[in-house]
């Protein structure tokens, strides 16, 4: 579907998002074609810098971020064309002339305001967009993740965007939606037959949930010590992972049918009793190791790091899911930064078989397992058991594996160039709505008031590690492992 003309103005537009992630990402659906010729990407701060100086800016830090196979010079000047620079102070509305200035005033246009810039700032901008008359009825406005620091928090933004945007102009953008694998999932778990039926607690034992990281917080200390990996990833991140495996079958892919769906599985989480915050959470901090080889320092030593600092950058949590589909069945989430590896999958482990008609005890069979893959690459397999060629019956697990690069060979799309084309479209499905936002809030909610009064420090773990031993004991408890601990060597 083709875009109609639009201005895209993005509120912290010199910021680390938009220079790895968002610019890239407009770039390459301009160089594919997708982006009208008038179209225009103002990009706002508080530095004051030229639109030349602006570009130098881009050619520093949004160029290397660009993949080498879809960049050209040629189409890469003619954006940079496209790019106007607008200093402000966002806090402040008297200053928001030069945007006036630079909007076009067509009713035809799409006018998208993409808010990437500290989350505090968010309801601040929209009430002055509001005062200078920017926020018009073709306005939409993107929010970019954690959405406050608690439900209280999330619960005042909610309100005063709504003051000033109809909740069918909000955007509340969770990258790892607009991930290729995280559709995919859609697509397996909808779109056949095969799984659905063997989609509950009847045959699933246990659901793991892992977004492992090898970098460390880099150059966003600031930002990092606010928040923590339950804030910056459980939150959001696999929470909404959790929806998409857990949800029932929407009735269509709507945005509301969806987020009604995602929405229920939020609901129905367990609320965290005492004793589950006690023993279903392990909270965890990196110290010096070896990552790829190489020697990284421990988090506290990071630059502008608070050497004291009691902030987690690894979480595993055991959550359940209270309805007929799902109860008694854990789903394990767990992320950390500075781990082993870059690694981010879903795991749905299958029951046991009942009973073995083989000379191999039932001990010997591996349970079925589906791996939904996001990354490094995407891409599914099933491990299922199968006959050993020759004389005899021996069983051994085998994987069937399917590689989305290599089977469609189609150019692959980043999260955010998905999501910005879909905000350029008016599409929602793939965006949080207020509800299911605070009802994720909601369920974190109790998490961080025990660390609060708590004052618990973060378990250490050694830095190119899979976190803190606390992490294997909390799934061991339960007589299972996590997925590579189980691997042969
Ligand atoms: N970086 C990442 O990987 C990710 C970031 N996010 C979210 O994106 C948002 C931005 O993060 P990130 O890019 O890392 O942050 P940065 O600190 O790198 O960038 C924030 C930008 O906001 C601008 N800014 C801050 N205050 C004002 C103000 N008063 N007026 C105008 N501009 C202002 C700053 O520009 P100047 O100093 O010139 O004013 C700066 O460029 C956050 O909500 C973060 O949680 C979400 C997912 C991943
Ligand atoms: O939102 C965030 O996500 C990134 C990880 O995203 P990925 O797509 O690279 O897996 C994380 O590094 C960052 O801390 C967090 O804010």
């Amino acid at each position: 579907m083709a875009l109609t003309d639009f201005d895209l103005v993005l509120f912290g537009g010199g910021g680390d998002l938009s220079m790895r992630k968002l610019i890239p990402a407009m770039y390459a659906r301009d160089r594919a074609g997708d982006l009208p010729p008038t179209a225009q990407i103002i990009c706002i701060g508080r530095q004051s810098w030229t639109d030349a100086e602006f570009v130098t800016a881009l050619n520093e830090n949004a160029r290397p971020h660009i993949n080498e196979k879809v960049f050209a010079q040629a189409s890469w000047d003619t954006f940079c064309a496209r790019v106007r620079y607008v200093s402000l102070d966002a806090t402040d509305a008297t200053t928001y002339q030069p945007l006036n200035d630079v909007l076009r005033n067509d009713a035809a246009l799409t006018r998208v305001f993409y808010l990437a810039t500290p989350p505090t700032l968010f309801a601040q901008i929209c009430h002055n967009l509001s005062e200078r008359g920017l926020a018009t009825e073709n306005s939409r406005v993107v929010l970019e993740k954690p959405l406050g620091r608690d439900l209280a928090s999330a619960k005042q933004i909610n309100l005063e965007v709504g003051q000033v945007f109809k909740e069918s102009q909000i955007f509340r953008i969770d990258h790892y939606l607009g991930k290729e694998a995280v559709q995919n999932l859609l697509a397996l778990r909808f779109g056949n037959v095969l799984f659905e039926p063997l989609w509950r607690r009847e045959w699933i034992s246990d659901v793991q949930i892992t977004i492992a990281e090898e970098i460390g917080v880099g150059n966003r200390m600031g930002y990092y010590e606010t928040s923590g990996a339950l804030r910056d990833m459980m939150q959001n991140h696999l929470l909404q992972l959790l929806c998409i495996v857990a949800m029932e079958p929407p009735l269509s892919v709507t945005p509301d049918a969806v987020r009604d769906e995602k929405l229920k599985v939020l609901r129905s989480l367990k609320p965290f009793t005492a004793t589950a915050l006690a023993k279903n959470i392990v909270r965890g901090q990196y110290r010096a190791g070896h990552v790829e080889g190489k020697a990284v320092p421990a988090y506290r030593q990071e630059k502008n790091a608070d050497p004291d600092s009691n902030t987690e950058t690894f979480v595993a949590v055991k959550a359940e899911i209270d309805t007929w589909r799902w109860a008694g069945v854990p789903f394990y989430l767990r992320t950390g930064k500075r781990m082993a590896d870059q690694l981010a999958e879903i795991v749905v482990r299958f029951k046991a078989i009942p009973h073995s008609i083989f000379a191999q005890s039932t001990s010997s069979f591996q349970p079925n397992c589906l791996v939904i893959r996001l990354q490094p690459d995407d891409g599914l397999q099933l491990n299922l058991m199968a006959k050993t060629p020759g004389d005899g019956m021996r069983l051994k697990p085998v994987e069937l594996e399917l590689d989305f690069a290599e089977t469609f060979k189609a150019p692959r799309m980043d999260a955010y160039e998905r999501l910005l084309l879909d905000v350029l479209r008016g599409q929602l499905t793939l965006f949080m709505r207020s509800d299911e936002l605070e009802a994720a809030w909601e369920w974190v909610e109790p998490v961080l008031r025990h660390w609060e009064q708590e004052g618990n420090e973060p378990l250490p773990y050694a830095s190119g590690t899979w976190g803190p031993a606390a992490a294997s004991a909390l799934i061991g408890r339960d007589g299972l492992q996590w997925r590579e601990e189980a691997l042969p060597e």
